[in-house]
């Protein structure tokens, strides 16, 4: 039977007149990488903060590591690792003051502590900046104090929020290698964020939009349950042929990427080359080929975009 590190039913968290997230359900397998990808403002951080017990929802159940949460939100303290997309840090304090201070508001002795500053510094290869204040470290330094700060507790489950958009693409892919080093030991993470080839690497993944999960499963298999075929046309006018194909209800969106469109053709058009061809008089020569599903096609299909 799978064991559940969290699970949410119904979850539904108004601020006055406004649904931030709108009956929400949620399971996330232990050991997990789950992650949550959509816009700005659809409601991801709301969540996370109703998942810690930082908000309380306005109705619905949330239970996180078997702890009834917001009742029970000041156990669950103790388990989870939260990391915001502003760091948390103290920029006045150096590397090592920084861990410091957040063991001792875990309550970590003196000798665990001090053993576990030294493990931190060197799994996420801040030894030699041990000294440094953080008000002079670059973002990739500052996430990776921010990691060993959210982990330095050994959190059974580590809430991540947008933890890479302030960082380049070298250290988001260093980044990654820590998480999946931290899945490997047990820990289930749940994180964030508008990057699609950021969500691909997870386990499982919810598609949030308006306060909603719009689609959630494995990668691989949102991409195959999409109900549509996709065409890469490159032509002329690419403009123009674009407001002419969307047009029709078989299209469900075309998107140009670069020289090519991007054409999402539902799936009951069995040969969509073809059927292309035969529609659209302008497409009768034109280079047309089959593309691999990706996670962004996945996106714009249960998602509003589809529909612009
Ligand atoms: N304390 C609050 N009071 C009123 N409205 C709020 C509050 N917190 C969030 N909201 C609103 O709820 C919606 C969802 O916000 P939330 O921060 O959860 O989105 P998000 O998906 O995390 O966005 P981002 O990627 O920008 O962080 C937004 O419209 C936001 O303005």
């Amino acid at each position: 039977m799978t064991e559940f590190a969290i699970q949410a039913t119904d979850v539904v968290k108004k601020f006055g007149d406004f649904t931030a997230i709108d009956g929400i359900n949620l399971s996330v397998p232990k050991g997990c990488i789950y992650g949550f990808l959509g816009p700005n403002g659809c409601g991801k951080s709301t969540t996370i903060r109703t998942l810690t017990g930082l908000l309380s929802p306005t109705s619905g159940q949330v239970n996180v590591l078997g702890l009834s949460i917001p009742k029970e939100s000041e156990a669950l303290r103790l388990k989870i690792g939260y990391m915001t997309q502003k760091f948390s840090l103290y920029d006045d304090l150096s590397v090592e003051e920084n861990l410091e201070f957040i063991g001792q508001i875990f309550g970590m002795e003196k000798q665990t502590l001090l053993q576990r500053i030294t493990e931190q510094l060197s799994t996420y290869g801040l030894d030699q900046l041990r000294k440094q204040r953080v008000s002079g470290m670059s973002g990739g330094q500052k996430q990776r104090l921010s990691l060993a700060a959210a982990t330095m507790h050994k959190p059974e489950l580590l809430f991540l929020d947008e933890p890479t958009s302030a960082v380049d693409p070298e250290n988001r892919r260093d980044f990654w290698e820590q998480l999946f080093d931290l899945s490997d030991k047990g820990t289930t993470i749940l994180i964030t964020t508008h990057y699609m080839d950021e969500a691909e690497r997870c386990h499982r993944l919810a598609i949030m939009e308006s306060g909603v999960i719009r689609a959630d499963g494995e990668p691989e298999t949102l991409m195959a349950n999409m109900g549509v075929n996709i065409v890469e046309v490159k032509t002329d006018n690419l403009r123009a042929l674009k407001n002419t194909l969307i047009q029709r209800n078989e299209i469900r969106s075309a998107a140009q990427i670069g020289i090519r469109l991007r054409v999402l053709i539902h799936q009951d058009i069995s040969d969509p080359i073809s059927w292309l061809r035969s529609e659209f008089p302008e497409l009768k020569d034109a280079e047309m080929n089959i593309a691999r599903p990706s996670l962004e096609d996945v996106f714009v299909t249960v998602t509003g975009k589809g529909r612009q």
